[in-house]
């Protein structure tokens, strides 16, 4: 056991930090839902956030892009620091809209904009006031190769985006949320709408986003945590129980609780 710790914090000290939460508190209203949250995000890897239903992943997941700030009420408490350049993107003095096109979101359920597949892909650049047509089209079809898309969309891009399946509307969140070349990708239980075949792709896309950039996952599934993830953090009533290499979590994790979540003891 010792040795299989060891092991996993050499692993995880080998890694570089894209992004660091430090004392991370968040409010509903005068709900306090997260609990003195401090985890890092390692680039280029896949972290996931697994835990009981009401703990608080996509409430945490929501904190990296500054989501929560579209309702009134909600308050963060702490620090979020994106590296390289060390910006807290919680900062009042940080643009939100800014930290949206740096750390995109994939949701639950596709939800592609009424527009053009080619409009949903260029939506972020419009939004960044890119206006070149050449390097729309470029980048357009650069994130849509990304999502693993293109081959299927390339002679229909002025088709509506309502007209592709559930698996391929997915993919195209995910060619919109690449557009704007984000640091970090986070992804909301991204394939529990999606059927099984739909959901090897999206995690095969995964793997290979992941040689650029780093991700956090919230999923339901141990067998996707386990297949997809290289760290996971345990998060039960609105806090981090435990954070480790994926391997450790599954096979020999230090907390009881832990181990009865992931051996399906409750959920
Ligand atoms: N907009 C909101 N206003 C008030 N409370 C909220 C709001 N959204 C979520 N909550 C509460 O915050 C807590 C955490 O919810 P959250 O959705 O983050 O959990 P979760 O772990 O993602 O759950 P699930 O796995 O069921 O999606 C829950 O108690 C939930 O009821």
């Amino acid at each position: 056991m010792v040795e299989q710790v060891t092991k996993s914090m050499s692993e995880s000290n080998a890694t570089k930090a894209k992004v660091e939460v430090r004392n991370l508190n968040f409010y509903y209203g005068a709900t306090r839902v997260l609990k003195n949250i401090n985890l890092m995000l390692s680039e280029k890897r896949v972290t996931a956030l697994i835990g009981p239903s009401g703990c608080g992943k996509t409430t945490l997941l929501r904190c990296f892009n500054r989501m929560h700030d579209l309702y009134p009420g909600n308050r963060y408490e702490g620090d979020i620091i994106l590296e390289p350049d060390s910006i807290n993107i919680l900062s009042r003095r940080v643009d939100p809209i800014e930290v949206r096109m740096r750390v995109s979101m994939v949701f639950q359920k596709p939800n592609p904009f009424p527009k053009s597949i080619y409009e949903n892909v260029a939506y972020g650049l419009r939004v960044r006031n890119e206006s070149k047509r050449s390097i729309i089209d470029e980048k357009v079809e650069q994130a849509l190769r990304g999502a693993a898309l293109w081959d299927e969309v390339k002679d229909r891009l002025n088709d509506r985006a309502y007209n592709l399946s559930g698996g391929q509307q997915q993919r195209l969140c995910i060619a919109r949320a690449l557009a704007t070349d984000p640091e970090l990708i986070l992804f909301d239980e991204p394939t529990s709408a999606i059927d099984p075949i739909a959901t090897m792709t999206i995690e095969e896309l995964i793997e290979q986003l992941k040689q650029q950039i780093a991700i956090l996952i919230v999923t339901h599934s141990m067998q996707q945590a386990a297949r997809v993830s290289d760290f996971t953090a345990f998060m039960y009533l609105g806090e981090i129980i435990e954070f480790n290499d994926t391997k450790t979590i599954f096979t020999n994790p230090s907390h009881k609780q832990t181990e009865d979540y992931v051996r399906g003891k409750f959920g």
